[in-house]
């Protein structure tokens, strides 16, 4: 109350206590919430007592920008096991500086040759799945399908292995749902992460909860790890030849400088890909198809776009290809602008000396964050923000200082320091699949709306759909 930040508008219970965000959190719409709150209160909101969510280009720069000193906050404990850290999770600017630049190189363009393969097969399998449904004329929910296809894609990159989702569509062994219970607990606790270390230890007990969860993928990668060492050893020599999963690599790392790759960075490396890339993923495709299933017109242009090229390739499409596609890149960039994998805004820290942010002076230790979806319904900057027009971005190209401008704000993959290490990765998964399915099926969407529910990843609920074949005529 005496604080000199005490203008900042806001709800009037954020005063006084967090209880208001972690109820509105629970309610799992909070990015939809955020953007309320802006359009109602301006640039600067308060969410909490000393938490400030921001909407404004030069605070954003600020915050998330090169050299940026605003560690995570605390927020972020309840994503890691109380005695543990992770790199999504760190808080040390230091140690995840260091973590980073180690292990940036198995993410990078480059090794995405090694890892094309693995996305390949899940990619053909997907295919047959939609076929199947296409002849039995059945409908299903092509988000599920999507996260089957994400979490295959993810263990075959980083075990070289799959879950085995794609077989049947199915959950086997439950680890959908303990990485979701996961983000739900992760989500709820960060906001008082006091309790984090106490609750965690008591709810281990239990089978439904968070934590629990996080012990089953632990508990998963430690087997898909020893798996991997013991088979190395009997077939070393073929593993060598084959394509590189993302574990090969790091044990190759291990080997050549074992004080510096250690067994935990083995570990660590391999749980934060399932956790952070499988959903991730799958909401990204479900976004683009949602869209477009819901935009005919764009839907007409893509289509045709991936004619021609699959017409100059006989028919087959590569990576090349999608990003040589000027309207496949727009459409992808204006799906994840429209829906965001992540919806809640991404704490940051006031380093010492405190910060202007804003036209406002924030002092050390106040949190501060932006979150994606304030920052991409921003009609100052996408106007008509409510519509989905690829165009814009093609259009935008045209007037370099608007593009700049869009693209300082457009944040699905994060920003800066802390950008998605995975971004590649997902868009190489991302690729290969979305211009299969358009030049293959014909998709009807069972609804003209659809349910989310965000904790921390925004999840469509119900994305039901039929699918037809393609007739011949309509793909050469
Ligand atoms: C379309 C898919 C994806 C989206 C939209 C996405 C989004 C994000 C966002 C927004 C962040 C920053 C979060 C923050 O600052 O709090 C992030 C970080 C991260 N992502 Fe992704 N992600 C995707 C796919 C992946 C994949 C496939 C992987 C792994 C293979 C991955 C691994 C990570 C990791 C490890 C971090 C933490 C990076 C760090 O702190 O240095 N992500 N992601």
């Amino acid at each position: 109350v005496l604080s000199p930040l005490k203008d900042i508008p806001g709800p009037f219970w954020t005063r006084f206590t967090s209880l208001w965000y972690f109820s509105r959190v629970r309610h799992g719409q909070f990015e939809q919430d955020n953007i309320k709150l802006h359009r109602q209160y301006g640039a600067i909101v308060r969410i909490a007592p000393n938490q400030y969510s921001i909407d404004d280009i030069s605070a954003i720069k600020t915050i998330y920008g090169p050299g940026s000193q605003f560690a995570k906050s605390a927020w972020y404990d309840g994503w890691k096991h109380p005695q543990q850290w992770t790199l999504f999770a760190d808080r040390d600017i230091k140690r995840h500086a260091d973590t980073r630049k180690q292990f940036a190189n198995l993410y990078s363009m480059s090794s995405l040759v090694h890892y094309e393969a693995f996305v390949d097969h899940c990619a053909g399998l997907f295919m047959q799945r939609l076929g199947d449904f296409a002849d039995k004329k059945q409908s299903f929910n092509l988000g599920r399908w999507f996260q089957c296809y994400a979490f295959d894609v993810i263990g075959n990159i980083t075990f070289g292995e799959r879950f085995g989702f794609l077989d049947r569509g199915e959950d086997i062994d439950g680890a959908i749902d303990a990485v979701h219970r996961v983000l739900m607990y992760s989500t709820m606790v960060g906001i008082y992460p006091e309790w984090h270390p106490r609750l965690f230890g008591l709810l281990s007990k239990f089978k439904w909860s968070g934590a629990s969860g996080r012990a089953y993928i632990a508990k998963f990668v430690r087997e898909k790890i020893r798996n991997h060492e013991t088979n190395k050893i009997e077939d070393e020599a073929v593993e060598t030849i084959k394509t590189q999963n993302f574990l090969e690599k790091l044990i190759l790392a291990r080997e050549k400088n074992p004080a510096k790759v250690t067994d935990y960075h083995l570990f660590i490396m391999a749980q934060t890909n399932v956790a952070a890339g499988s959903d991730t993923t799958a909401i990204s495709l479900s976004a683009i198809m949602w869209h477009l299933l819901q935009n005919r017109d764009s839907l007409n242009k893509l289509r045709a776009e991936i004619d021609e090229f699959a017409a100059r390739g006989n028919g087959s499409l590569t990576f090349k290809d999608s990003q040589d596609m000027p309207y496949f890149q727009a459409v992808m960039k204006e799906a994840l602008r429209m829906h965001s994998a992540t919806g809640l805004p991404m704490w940051r820290v006031v380093p010492a000396g405190g910060a202007q942010l804003g036209g406002r002076f924030f002092s050390e230790g106040t949190v501060v964050g932006a979150n994606t979806w304030v920052a991409h319904y921003d009609e100052r900057v996408f106007p008509n923000a409510r519509a989905f027009r690829p165009e814009r971005w093609l259009e935008a190209e045209a007037e370099p200082e608007r593009l700049k401008e869009m693209n300082q704000m457009y944040m699905p993959f994060g920003l800066g320091s802390r950008i998605c290490i995975g971004k590649h990765v997902s868009i190489l998964e991302m690729s290969k699949l979305i211009p299969r399915l358009l030049q293959d099926f014909e998709f009807t969407p069972l609804r003209t709306t659809w349910s989310t529910q965000n904790y921390w990843f925004v999840k469509p609920t119900d994305f039901e759909v039929q699918v037809k074949r393609r007739t011949n005529e309509l793909s050469t």
